[in-house]
C-alpha cells in the first residue's frame, strides 16, 4: 500500500514551512497543493530536488545525515532549549488533536524495557532530527521563531536522544507497528495507536526516499530520452528542478525555456553533468513489435517463382492467352480442379513453376500499385498482330514502366491473315521498347491464343526473364504478401485470395491483412485442393479473416493476435487520417512547398488531349518548365477523355493529371475526388503552360468564390450626424453579419458592391442579425441607399479546385 507523505509532513521533516513546500510545487505542477495534500513520488522529488539545490546539499541523505549527526556530541543541553523550540512546529498538531498525549510520551522511559521501545519510535525518532535545524545555517532564520513555544521542556528531554533506542525503535516500527501499539496501556489507547501507525509509515516513507536519494548518488542514474524533449520534461525524468536544466542549459550558450525542445546531443551533455546517464529512447510501433521485418540472409534465401500479369488493349487476346497458359498445363489427373478461380494461378513449365495473376487488364494492377504493394515482376504486353499498338496498349506499357517491372511482348494473332509482326515491333520503339532481334533488350514473342502457337516460348522467355531477374525469398519465416482480391460468402465468410511474397503462410496463423485481423482457418490453393502451407509466390484462398480486406492490401503473419487487434484499430483511425492527407498529394497548389521541401524531384504529369497534335505540343511546352530542382515527366499521353484508368495511374505514381479540350468522365471526375488526384484541365495551351509555370514558381494565384449569406430589406433610412446614413433593415432570408460584403439591388439591377460598416440589433453591436430580425445597417462608402433596396450579404472564400 502507498503510504501517504504530506505537504506539511514534508515541511516538517525538512524544516519548511508548507507554504515554502506549496510554492516550490506550485512553480512544476498546475494542481494547487494544501497543507493534507498527499504527494506523489514526482512531486515529492521535485520538493526534495529543490531543497537540496538551494542548499549546495549534492543530496537529501547528505541533509538527513547532517541533521542526524549533529545531536550527538551535547545533546542534553540542546534539548534544553531546542527539543522545545521543535515542538510547536514538529509535534503540536498531535498533541492538539491527542488531547492528553504528552502524558503517554512522559510515561515512556518508564516503559522502555517493555513494550515502549515499539511504540514510542517515530516520535522519538524525529526528535534528534528536529534538533538540528536551528543548528542548519539555511534554517537560521526560522529558528528563533520556533524558540517561541514551549511548553514540555521537561518531557522531551528525558531519553529521545538515544540513538540507539532509536533504531531500534525505528526497525521494530516498520516491522510491526500495529503490535506495537496495541500493547501500549494508555487509556486513550485508539487515539495514540493512529497517531503512532502514521508517523510510523511517514517515517518509513523518508527511509526510503531518503535511500532513493542515496542510490542516486551513489550509482548514476540513467534516463532515456527520445530524439527531441521538451526541457520540462527532460528535468522531470532527470529529477531536478527545470531551471537547474535552464542553467546548465545557458552555461553551454542554449538558451532555452521549460518548453523548448533541446536535442538528445544537449541532452546528454547536460544529464552528464547531473551525474545522469542518457540512453535513447526508442519507439517501438506495434507494427515492429509483431511483424518481422528484418532483411533476410542471402544463405536463406531460395529462387521463387516469378509473378506474371497479363496486360494490353481489349480484345487483343489477354484473356484467350491465360486460358491457353492454364489449360496447357493442366495434367490429366487436375482436370477437374482447373475450374478454380482464385484470382491467380501456378503453372509447371518444365520443373518450374510460374504465377499467373488471372485478372487481364491494367486495372487490378494500378489498383494494387496505388496501395503500395508491388505483387509482379514480369509484365506481359499483349498485342494484336492485325491491330497494332493502340491506346490502352500505351496506357499498359506506361503502367508496367511505372511500375518498374520486366515487360515480355506477347504479338498475338499470329494465324490471321493480317498479322503483321514488324509493324507492332516498330511500332513499339517508339515507346522506348526496342525487340531484342532489333539490339534493344524487349523480348517479343509471336503467339496466337488459337492454334496455341509460341505459347511454350513464351512461358521459357518468362523463365528465362525470371532467372536474370534473380528472384528470391526465404520460405522459413512469417509469412507476408498480398491480398489478390476478397469477397463475402454467406456460409464461409470472408474469403481472399491472398499471394504469399515471403515467408510460409500456415493454416492456423494470425494475420493482419490492410485493416482487418483473423485466423487462418482453412487454405485452398489454385487447383481447388486444401493445404495447410502456401511459401513463397503461391497464391492461396484463404478463410479466418474478420472482415473483408481489399485487393491490394498486404498482409503479414503476426506473432501476437491482441497486438494485431490494436495495430488494426490503429489502421482504421489511420485511414481515417488518410482522407485528409489526401490533401498531401502532389498538386499545383502544394507543388512549389514540396519542391521547397525537397520532396519533389519530379514533377510527373499524364496528358490528355482531343488530338494527338496537342499531346505532343503540351508534352513539349511542358518539359521545357524543368527546371534545376524540378524535372517535368510527361509520363503519359494519349488522345481522348481522362478515364479512371488515367486517374488510377496517377494515384498510383503521384502524377498530376493535364486535359487539354477534354473532360473527365464521370468515374474518373469521382476517383480523382476521391484520391486528391490534381486534375487541370485547360482550353487554352499557354494558360495551361502559365498555370504550371507560376506552381513552380510557387506563385500560384489564389482562387475565390462568392458564398451568400443572406438578405436584408431597407425598410427605413436615418442620418445620423458623425455617423452617417443607418439603413434600417430587415433581414429577410439568412443572415447579415459584420464586415459582410454587401450588393444593393435596386429594382433587379446592382446599384453598388460595398461591405458592412457597423451593425447594430437596438443599441447593441452585434455580430450577425439572423432571419426575421431588424438591424441597423452602415455601410462603408455608399450612402444613396433608399427605401426598398435590397442588400445581399455575402463572403469571399478562398478555394482549391
Ligand atoms: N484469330 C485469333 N483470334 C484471337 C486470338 N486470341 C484471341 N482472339 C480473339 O480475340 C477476341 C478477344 O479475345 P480476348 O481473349 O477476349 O481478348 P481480351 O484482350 O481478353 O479482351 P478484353 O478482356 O475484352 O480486354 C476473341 O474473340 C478471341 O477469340 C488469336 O490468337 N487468334
Amino acid at each position: 500500500m502507498m503510504i501517504k507523505y504530506r505537504v506539511r509532513e514534508v515541511a516538517k521533516d525538512l524544516g519548511l514551512t508548507n507554504k515554502e513546500v506549496i510554492d516550490t510545487l506550485a512553480k512544476y505542477f498546475p494542481e494547487p497543493k494544501k497543507y493534507m495534500t498527499a504527494l506523489e513520488e514526482p512531486e515529492l522529488d521535485i520538493v526534495f530536488e529543490t531543497f537540496t539545490q538551494e542548499r549546495n546539499l549534492e543530496s537529501l541523505e547528505e541533509y538527513f545525515a547532517q541533521r542526524d549527526k549533529k545531536p550527538e556530541p551535547a545533546p542534553e543541553p540542546k534539548l534544553e532549549t531546542e527539543a522545545p523550540a521543535k515542538k510547536p512546529e514538529g509535534q503540536k498538531p498531535a498533541p492538539a488533536k491527542e488531547g492528553g498525549k504528552r502524558q503517554p510520551q512522559q510515561a515512556k522511559p518508564r516503559q522502555k524495557g517493555k513494550e515502549t521501545p515499539k511504540a514510542q519510535p517515530a516520535p522519538a525518532a524525529k526528535r534528534p532530527q528536529e534538533e538540528q535545524k536551528p543548528q542548519q545555517p539555511v534554517r537560521e532564520p526560522k529558528a528563533p521563531t520556533r524558540r517561541v513555544v514551549d511548553t514540555r521542556s521537561s518531557n522531551v528531554n528525558i531519553d529521545k536522544y538515544n540513538e540507539k533506542y532509536d533504531r531500534l525503535a525505528d526497525q521494530k516500527v516498520s516491522a510491526r507497528q500495529d503490535n506495537a501499539v496495541t500493547k501500549q496501556k494508555f487509556t486513550n489507547r485508539n487515539q495514540q495507536r493512529r497517531g503512532q501507525q502514521r508517523r510510523g509509515k511517514r517515517e518509513t516513507e523518508a527511509e526510503r526516499l531518503r535511500r532513493i536519494a542515496m542510490e542516486r548518488k551513489a550509482k548514476h542514474i540513467t534516463i532515456e530520452v527520445p530524439e527531441e524533449i521538451t526541457v520540462g520534461e527532460f528535468a522531470l525524468r532527470l529529477k531536478v528542478a527545470a531551471p537547474e536544466v535552464i542553467k546548465k542549459l545557458m552555461g553551454l550558450g542554449v538558451f532555452a525555456a521549460i518548453n523548448d525542445t533541446i536535442d538528445f546531443d544537449t541532452a546528454v551533455l547536460i544529464a552528464d553533468e547531473f551525474h545522469a546517464k542518457v540512453e535513447k529512447e526508442v519507439v517501438v510501433t506495434i507494427e515492429e513489435r509483431i511483424i518481422d521485418d528484418s532483411e533476410d540472409d542471402e544463405a536463406n534465401l531460395v529462387a521463387r517463382a516469378p509473378v506474371v500479369v497479363v496486360m494490353g488493349h481489349v480484345d487483343h487476346g489477354k484473356t484467350s492467352i491465360l486460358d491457353v497458359i492454364r489449360h496447357s498445363n493442366v495434367t490429366e489427373g487436375e482436370a477437374g480442379g482447373i475450374t478454380q478461380h482464385i484470382g491467380a494461378y501456378r503453372v509447371k513449365v518444365g520443373d518450374r513453376d510460374v504465377t499467373f495473376l488471372d485478372t487481364p487488364g491494367h486495372a487490378a494492377f494500378t489498383t494494387m500499385r496505388a496501395r503500395g504493394a508491388q505483387v509482379t515482376d514480369i509484365a506481359v504486353l499483349v498485342v494484336a498482330a492485325d491491330d497494332g499498338i493502340m491506346p490502352q496498349t500505351v496506357e499498359a506499357i506506361n503502367h508496367a514502366k511505372a511500375a518498374g517491372v520486366s515487360i515480355l511482348v506477347a504479338i498475338n494473332k499470329m494465324d490471321k491473315d493480317g498479322a503483321n509482326p514488324d509493324r507492332v515491333k516498330e511500332q513499339l520503339t517508339e515507346y522506348e521498347l526496342v525487340p531484342e532481334e532489333w539490339g534493344g533488350d524487349t523480348p517479343c514473342l509471336p503467339v496466337s491464343a488459337h492454334t496455341k502457337q509460341g505459347i511454350n516460348d513464351l512461358l521459357e522467355m518468362i523463365i528465362l526473364t525470371a532467372d536474370m531477374m534473380e528472384l528470391k525469398a526465404n520460405p522459413d519465416r512469417a509469412a507476408k504478401g498480398t491480398v489478390i482480391e476478397a469477397r463475402l460468402d454467406k456460409g464461409m465468410g470472408p474469403i481472399a485470395t491472398v499471394l504469399v511474397q515471403n515467408g510460409t503462410l500456415k493454416a492456423g496463423d494470425t494475420i493482419v491483412a490492410g485493416a482487418t485481423v483473423g485466423r487462418v482457418r482453412s487454405m485452398m490453393d489454385d487447383k481447388g485442393r486444401r493445404v495447410t502451407e502456401a511459401g513463397p509466390s503461391v497464391p492461396v484462398e484463404i478463410t479466418g479473416l474478420g472482415d473483408v480486406p481489399v485487393g491490394g492490401d498486404t498482409f503479414d503473419a503476426v506473432s501476437d493476435e491482441r497486438l494485431a487487434r490494436e495495430l488494426v484499430e490503429q489502421r482504421l483511425n489511420d485511414q481515417k487520417e488518410e482522407v485528409f492527407r489526401a490533401q498531401t498529394k502532389v498538386t499545383l497548389d502544394n507543388l512549389f512547398e514540396q519542391m521547397r521541401e525537397g520532396e519533389m524531384k519530379e514533377l510527373k504529369i499524364i496528358v490528355k488531349a482531343d488530338v494527338q497534335g496537342s499531346v505532343e505540343a503540351v508534352r513539349q511546352s511542358l518539359e521545357k518548365l524543368s527546371n534545376d530542382e524540378v524535372r517535368v515527366h510527361i509520363i503519359h499521353g494519349a488522345v481522348g477523355a481522362v478515364s479512371e484508368s488515367d486517374v488510377m495511374l496517377a494515384n498510383a505514381s503521384n502524377a498530376i493529371i493535364v486535359g487539354f479540350n477534354v473532360r473527365p468522365d464521370p468515374v474518373a471526375e469521382e476517383s480523382a475526388k476521391r484520391d486528391g488526384v490534381d486534375m487541370r484541365l485547360y482550353r487554352i495551351i499557354y494558360d495551361c503552360i502559365e498555370e504550371i509555370e507560376s506552381a513552380m514558381k510557387g506563385m500560384l494565384a489564389p482562387k475565390y468564390r462568392e458564398v451568400a449569406l443572406g438578405r436584408a430589406e431597407c425598410r427605413e433610412t436615418y442620418k445620423i450626424s458623425n455617423v452617417g446614413l443607418v439603413i434600417g433593415g430587415h433581414v429577410t432570408g439568412g443572415k447579415i453579419t459584420r464586415n459582410a460584403q454587401v450588393r444593393v439591388v435596386r429594382d433587379g439591377i446592382i446599384v453598388a458592391d460595398d461591405k458592412v460598416a457597423s451593425l447594430r440589433r437596438f443599441k447593441d453591436d452585434v455580430k450577425e442579425v439572423a432571419d426575421g430580425y431588424d438591424c441597423g445597417i452602415t455601410l462603408e462608402r455608399f450612402a444613396d441607399i433608399k427605401q426598398g433596396d435590397v442588400l445581399e450579404a455575402y463572403e469571399m472564400e478562398e478555394y482549391r479546385d
